[in-house]
């Protein structure tokens, strides 16, 4: 086992060397986990942005500050009145014990009344505080929820949801404190001990010096183990935020840990960052890998170290001091009452620099906490484009300004796009892709996996900037188009519909942004979704709650009802990404025709899958290798495009076995034949 004192250096070192971290061999060690935390950039920890978050707290801080001096005072002279009992029981000039009590009742009498006084004035400046560091945690919470809402979609596919948690809920907290109790407390104890130091002068200036230059020394040698303390501090706060990310993932994915059986793994991947202290003998973390446990660990080691140094080194040099105190005292330079009062001041001293001292490891590890959340708070997402500096020369020719027309037509265009996404700058997704969409007409793209069909959906919500070429609606580029207007008009069914955990008309309700929608709207856009039928058989109706993400719907309900909110949308724009995911037959027939009725009237782009929505389409885009290579109607593409016929050729496949099983002859026969069956659509396209 290595040495103790070798491994907290070491520990020291490594959190010096991470600041500026220059170092091949450890940089070719840190795992992709770490990378991806490393992503999540810091701001330079600032007081000044912490003091602003609490400016409307003004009036109260400051009234919490005059009564801090007040009762700080009161506090502080409390020895003073008493030293005066002190010296009353030694008083020559008073001549009987009837009187030195008297005149010893009035001065305690006025000690406990001042103590008293000081004691609830305490009382109410602590609470003060502790309700404006609740005050401004909360809003610097909602405003930092408000700043993350709003980053662009890149910004979230480089930082994983239990970062961006953990900055809202530890780092917060961590900031909380540095308010509410570290800032005043380093104050509080700081002019305490100041003050005393300045009441001991007035007693002895000669006790005093001896008594300063002790506590000096004290506070210089305890400096270094504070500052190791608020880097492990630091590290405690990252490798739990890596913890939590793990956490949030898994939580969130719990049938697929389940349906995989990984409770295991998941549960080992936690502990790696956690540090299972079952698994580690004789209590000593070994170097790597970095744990929650492992700084924890050396934090308390340092912690109980920087303690028992202020605390035993404090209250030995105060019997030093006291023995040079006596000596004064029987020189005459002092009186007893002045080296009782000389005393209390001495103590008040030693545990006011402790204090200072544990403050002073928490503002750090507050400060480390802020520099991660005002990178948050400061960031300006990249969509809509973030104005000029005001400071540079194009601020004052170019402003940002978008315009809203009064309604959208439909018609969208790509012209020349190129595209990669930031994440990944090396690989090009849209290459010089250039597509024509009239307004209320039906595209389906189509094309081989990772082709760029979802990412052209993306960027006509602006999720991503384009690299080159442009992107238009009814001939406005969409980066003149007010973002909100634009995405307003749009409606948008996933591949894997999103659900809230709230009822299913907050769901319905989730894209409207008017007061006064009826139950009528809602259950027509229910009806025509086909989702109203089911929805109606639940005892709650449409106040039933849908669980976490949907978790109580079928995958099919669930399509059905994020068409149904699509629809109350009243979007003139619909992107369709079809699901790829199997539902039962009657569930997809429901589905279908849902899609059938939304896209009356609307310009509708799907990612297609099914062969009944791609024969459908008004035009096909046939889309390889992140190109264009065809457009047209699937007989015109089923006679000339290659790709196409190898497209349907693959999709038709599970279809084509039934018909060979002769499964197909074995079904009774369809009433009528609407065109619609894909079985009919493969004989066709054979024949
Ligand atoms: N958020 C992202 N960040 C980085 N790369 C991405 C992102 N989303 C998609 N990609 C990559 O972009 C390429 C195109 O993806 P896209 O989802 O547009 O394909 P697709 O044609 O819709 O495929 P599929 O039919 O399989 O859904 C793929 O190589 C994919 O790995």
């Amino acid at each position: 086992m290595m040495d103790p004192k070798d491994d907290i250096e070491a520990l020291a070192a490594t959190n010096t060397t991470n600041d500026t971290n220059n170092n091949a061999d450890e940089a070719t060690t840190i795992s992709s986990e770490e990378k991806t935390e490393a992503a999540l950039k810091s701001d330079k920890p600032s007081l000044g942005k912490l003091f602003a978050l609490a400016q409307p707290e003004m009036p109260m801080l400051i009234f919490s500050g005059i009564l801090m001096v007040g009762s700080e005072g009161v506090n502080l002279i409390t020895p003073l009145i008493v030293a005066d009992a002190y010296d009353t029981l030694v008083d020559p000039t008073v001549l009987t014990d009837d009187a030195r009590m008297t005149k010893i009742n009035e001065v305690m009498t006025i000690a406990i009344i001042v103590t008293v006084a000081g004691i609830l004035g305490g009382f109410i400046r602590a609470t003060i505080q502790g309700v404006i560091g609740e005050r401004v945690v909360a809003r610097l919470r909602c405003q930092l929820y408000a700043h993350i809402l709003k980053q662009e979609i890149a910004f979230f596919d480089e930082h994983k949801s239990g970062e961006l948690v953990s900055r809202l809920g530890s780092d917060t907290t961590l900031l909380q404190t540095v308010i509410s109790q570290s800032l005043p407390d380093f104050l509080v104890q700081l002019i305490k001990a100041m003050a005393s130091m300045g009441l001991m002068f007035f007693l002895s200036a000669k006790l005093a010096g001896v008594a300063l230059a002790g506590v000096i020394v004290i506070f210089l040698l305890s400096a270094p183990m504070g500052k190791i303390m608020a880097r492990l501090s630091k590290e405690y706060q990252d490798v739990l935020g890596q913890a939590q990310t793990h956490s949030t993932e898994a939580i969130g994915s719990m049938r697929t840990v389940q349906g995989f059986a990984a409770e295991e793994k998941e549960s080992k991947r936690y502990n790696e960052k956690i540090g299972n202290p079952d698994d580690i003998p004789l209590w000593w973390p070994p170097r790597e890998p970095k744990t929650t446990y492992r700084a924890g660990f050396f934090k308390s080691i340092t912690a109980s170290a920087f303690f028992t140094f202020v605390f035993g080194a404090g209250f030995g040099f105060l019997n030093v001091t006291l023995w040079y105190g006596f000596y004064l005292v029987i020189q005459g330079e002092m009186t007893l009452g002045e080296l009782t009062a000389f005393n209390s001041f001495i103590i008040t001293v030693g545990f006011s620099m402790g204090q200072v001292a544990n403050a002073i490891s928490k503002v750090f590890e507050g400060m480390g906490a802020s520099g991660r959340v005002f990178y948050l708070m400061d960031r300006v997402p990249t969509i809509p484009k973030p104005p000029p500096p005001p400071s540079s020369a194009e601020s004052k020719t170019k402003t940002i300004e978008t315009i809203q027309p009064e309604s959208m037509q439909g018609n969208v265009e790509l012209q020349n796009v190129v595209f990669h996404y930031p994440s990944r700058p090396d690989q090009i997704v849209l290459n010089d892709v250039s597509l024509k969409i009239p307004a209320n007409s039906t595209t389906a793209l189509v094309g081989s996996s990772g082709a760029g069909k979802s990412t052209i959906v993306s960027l006509l919500q602006r999720f991503y900037e384009v690299d080159q070429g442009r992107i238009t609606v009814d001939g406005h580029s969409l980066d003149s188009l007010n973002l909100q207007w634009l995405r307003s008009h749009i409606g948008y069914v996933q591949q894997e519909p999103q659900l809230f955990g709230l009822t299913v008309k907050e769901n319905m309700l989730y894209g409207v942004h008017r007061e006064n929608v009826t139950q009528e709207e809602i259950e027509q856009a229910s009806k025509d979704a086909h989702a109203h039928e089911f929805i109606q058989d639940w005892p709650e109706g449409y106040d039933t709650l849908v669980g976490e993400r949907g978790v109580k719907l079928s995958g099919g309900q669930k399509q059905r009802v994020a068409i149904a909110r699509a629809l109350l949308t009243n979007c003139r724009i619909l992107l369709l990404d079809e699901a790829t995911s199997a539902l039962d037959a009657e569930s997809e027939h429901l589905v279908q025709q849902a899609i059938d009725k939304a896209v009356v009237g609307r310009t509708v782009i799907v990612v297609a899958h099914r062969l009944s929505t791609i024969r459908q389409a008004d035009q096909i885009v046939v889309m390889h290798n992140h190109k264009v290579v065809d457009v047209g109607k699937h007989d015109e593409l089923l006679a000339r495009c290659t790709r196409y016929q190898d497209l349907i050729r693959r999709q038709s496949t599970m279809i084509r076995d039934v018909s060979m099983n002769g499964l197909a002859s074995m079904l009774p026969d369809m009433p009528e034949d609407n065109g619609d069956s894909e079985v009919q659509f493969l004989d066709s396209a054979s024949a």
